[in-house]
């Protein structure tokens, strides 16, 4: 299972979590990665963490003010991207050029999307995953996998039945390594995260539970 920590905006010490969790991916030998904000990419890759962005404009080099470049995530050291958060929505259109631009800078990428049918049109447009997350689960205390299991379980058949290439991830309410167990029950070969470490007291211990269970 992969373990894809999003830190979104929260007030929390990058750095810090970055370092944590690459210890833990080293000591449990399970891959664990941290999407910071964009600023924060190098400093947070320079941690040693495999490094995602949480978005990446459709664009190339060009007159694009305000964008965030794929060539420059990568640059900055992430490896990896997610498209169309619920908190980041995205035209399809962009979706489908965000997907090329990642894959110009050869980024993988992760399409999130909110129910089985979104998972099935985001497949269609051939990320490397998909990570389903109930928009109204986001932040709370009760793990997709508990709350909505039929969400997982029916998202992982209709990406199958799309593109069974296509891995599908499932996110929301992620806490425990109970969480991330009952999510690979499910189907699910990954799950997408933040509160639960970005706003623990002690991320480091979040992060090895995590793991726990795998
Ligand atoms: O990107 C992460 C997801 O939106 C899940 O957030 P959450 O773990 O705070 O529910």
């Amino acid at each position: 299972m992969f373990v894809l920590v999003n830190l979104k905006a929260y007030d929390c010490d990058p750095v810090a979590i970055a370092e944590a969790a690459a210890e833990v991916a080293d000591a449990s030998g399970e891959r664990i990665a941290v999407a910071p904000q964009a600023a924060r990419l190098s400093a947070v890759a320079d941690a040693g963490v495999e490094t995602w962005a949480q978005h990446v404009s459709p664009v190339e080099h060009g007159s694009h003010t305000g964008s965030t470049l794929a060539e420059a995530a990568a640059d900055a050291g992430a490896v990896g991207t997610l498209l169309n958060h619920s908190e980041r929505r995205i035209t399809l259109a962009n979706a489908d050029d965000g997907l090329g631009a990642a894959d110009r800078a050869g980024l993988d990428t992760v399409l999130c999307a909110n129910n089985p049918a979104q998972a099935a049109a985001a497949a269609a447009l051939g990320p490397d995953a998909v990570a389903v997350e109930p928009p109204e689960l986001i932040g709370g205390d009760e793990s997709v996998a508990s709350a909505d299991p039929a969400v997982v379980e029916e998202s992982v058949e209709a990406v199958a039945d799309v593109d069974d290439s296509v891995e599908v991830f499932c996110g929301a309410g992620v806490s425990t390594g109970a969480d991330v167990a009952a999510a690979a029950d499910l189907g699910a070969t990954g799950v997408l995260l933040a509160s639960g470490v970005a706003k623990a007291d002690e991320p480091e211990s979040v992060l090895r539970d995590l793991v726990s269970e795998i």
